[in-house]
């Protein structure tokens, strides 16, 4: 069975996945995935280079993430460039993966980390969605720790994305992670334990 996850910018989507692995889940990451796809030697790390320019790229050759995300994530244009850049590469590259997965581990619970899941229109992929909410105050908050970033950059950030209300709305499945961490857990144990009674 194949189940999307997916939140806003910081709400926990890395650490309720990783929470899913340890109970026995199957994992694409997109986030990951959308870095193997610009690795050297890849067909999108050259069309990006081309499209915006040498200076997104480290002098070993390799994409300069901070650069390039200091370009798109100030300029809306810029960023549907660059998707419409990757998102082919990237989708093809999960859908392939998840394929390989069921294949090799049948009956087993695989789980697509999609930032923009909702964005993009794939909800129609999975048999469900389970989204990990906070509130965006929360949001705004641990957006700011992590990615050391005043208040304007993390709410441009989050402007990017639809807003977790409406995520939240759209879910199948919600996880509250704006508790501790072991609140967390225990929400996500009892999911697991409904979806491994139903596969
Ligand atoms: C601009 C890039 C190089 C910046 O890289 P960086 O390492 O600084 O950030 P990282 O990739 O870890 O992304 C962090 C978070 O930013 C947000 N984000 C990333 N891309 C986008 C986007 N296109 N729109 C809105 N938010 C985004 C997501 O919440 C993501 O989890 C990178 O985010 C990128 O390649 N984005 C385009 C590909 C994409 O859309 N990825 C999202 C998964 S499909
Ligand atoms: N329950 C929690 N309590 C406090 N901090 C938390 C909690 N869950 C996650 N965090 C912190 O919030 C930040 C965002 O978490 P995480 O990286 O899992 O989010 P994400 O949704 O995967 O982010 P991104 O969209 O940027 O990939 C991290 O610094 C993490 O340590």
């Amino acid at each position: 069975m194949r189940i999307g996850l997916t939140g806003g910018i910081a709400t926990g989507k890395s650490t309720v996945a990783h929470l899913l692995v340890e109970l026995g889940a199957l994992l694409v990451d997109a986030d990951q995935v959308a870095r193997e796809v610009v690795l050297p030697g890849e067909p999108a790390l050259a069309a990006v280079a081309s499209a915006f320019g040498q200076a997104v790229l480290h002098k070993d050759g390799t994409l300069d993430r901070a650069a390039l995300g200091q370009i798109v994530f100030n300029n809306k244009a810029k960023l549907g460039q660059l998707e419409a850049i990757l998102h082919p590469a990237i989708r093809a590259t999960m859908q392939q993966r998840m394929a390989d997965y069921e294949r090799q581990h049948p009956g087993k619970l695989v789980v697509a980390d999609i930032p923009l899941l909702y964005e993009t229109e794939q909800e129609h992929l999975y048999e469900g969605v389970l989204v990990v909410y906070v509130p965006e105050q929360i949001q705004l908050e641990r957006l700011m720790a992590r990615n050391n970033v005043d208040e304007q950059e993390a709410r441009r950030r989050m402007g990017l994305q639809m807003g977790m209300e409406e995520k939240k709305r759209r879910a199948t499945w919600v996880i509250d992670n704006s508790g501790s961490l072991a609140q967390t857990r225990q929400q996500v144990q009892e999911f697991w334990q409904s979806k491994v009674h139903t596969c």
